[in-house]
């Protein structure tokens, strides 16, 4: 089973997959968790120098750097899927289609660029506003703090458009979507409310 974790910047994504990992684990249930992007692979490192504004590129070629980071890990993510019960996607090509949409190119298109990547059984949307998202403090993946909002990050503008496209996707996708503002703990029991519902638990 894979599991999507998505939502806008500071949603709480890393906080929550991680939180759903030890839960998982603490049931016995083998899990994984992967986060993208990946920052780790030449692609990844590529994608992080585009984000840091060290690279410009133009949307089409960020974008497909976004899905490729994805394929880069597909051995990994077919492999992880034989020894697991569950995989945890920190982000996943669900949110290359929504900041894809943001930033003016075709769903068809963007879709297309990930056909054939395994496929998402669950994807929980954490629902956070622009207002949120900008009074949170930004962490990196190992926990860390990040120094500064990364090019997709720092526009309000293009923040709100991320919040109101994340909902309009989702209720069309039949994601489920929680409220990002509640506590950390109160989003992690809906979070395993739904779980346990997706599985008949
Ligand atoms: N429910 C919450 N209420 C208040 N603060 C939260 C909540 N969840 C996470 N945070 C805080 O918000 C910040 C961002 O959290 P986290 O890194 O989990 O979000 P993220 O969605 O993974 O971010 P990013 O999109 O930048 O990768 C952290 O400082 C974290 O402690
Ligand atoms: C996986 C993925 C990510 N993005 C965007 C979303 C964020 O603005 C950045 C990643 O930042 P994070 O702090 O490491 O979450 O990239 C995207 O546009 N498409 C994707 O597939």
């Amino acid at each position: 089973m894979i599991i999507v974790i998505e939502g806008g910047d500071q949603a709480g994504k890393l906080t929550q997959s991680i939180l759903l990992e030890k839960a998982l684990k603490k049931r016995k249930i083998k899990t994984k968790l992967f986060h993208f992007p990946d920052y780790e692979t030449p692609i990844g490192k590529e994608i992080r120098k585009y984000l840091d504004g060290k690279r410009k590129f133009p949307p089409q070629v960020i974008h497909c750097l976004l899905a490729a980071n994805r394929w880069e890990k597909l051995d990994a993510i077919l492999a992880a899927e034989e020894k697991n019960s569950v995989l945890i996607m920190n982000r996943y090509y669900q949110s290359n289609l929504v900041y894809g949409l943001a930033n003016g190119l075709k769903q068809k298109w963007l879709e297309s660029l990930d056909e054939g990547l395994p496929k998402a059984d669950l994807v929980i949307l954490l629902d956070v506003t622009q207002k949120e998202s900008f009074s949170r403090t930004p962490q990196n993946k190992i926990g860390g703090k990040k120094m500064k909002r990364d090019k997709f990050e720092k526009n309000k503008e293009f923040s709100t458009k991320i919040s109101n496209l994340y909902r309009t996707v989702a209720k069309k996708k039949h994601w489920k979507i929680i409220d990002a503002t509640m506590t950390k703990e109160e989003i992690h029991e809906e979070i395993l409310k739904i779980f346990s519902k997706k599985l008949g638990i």
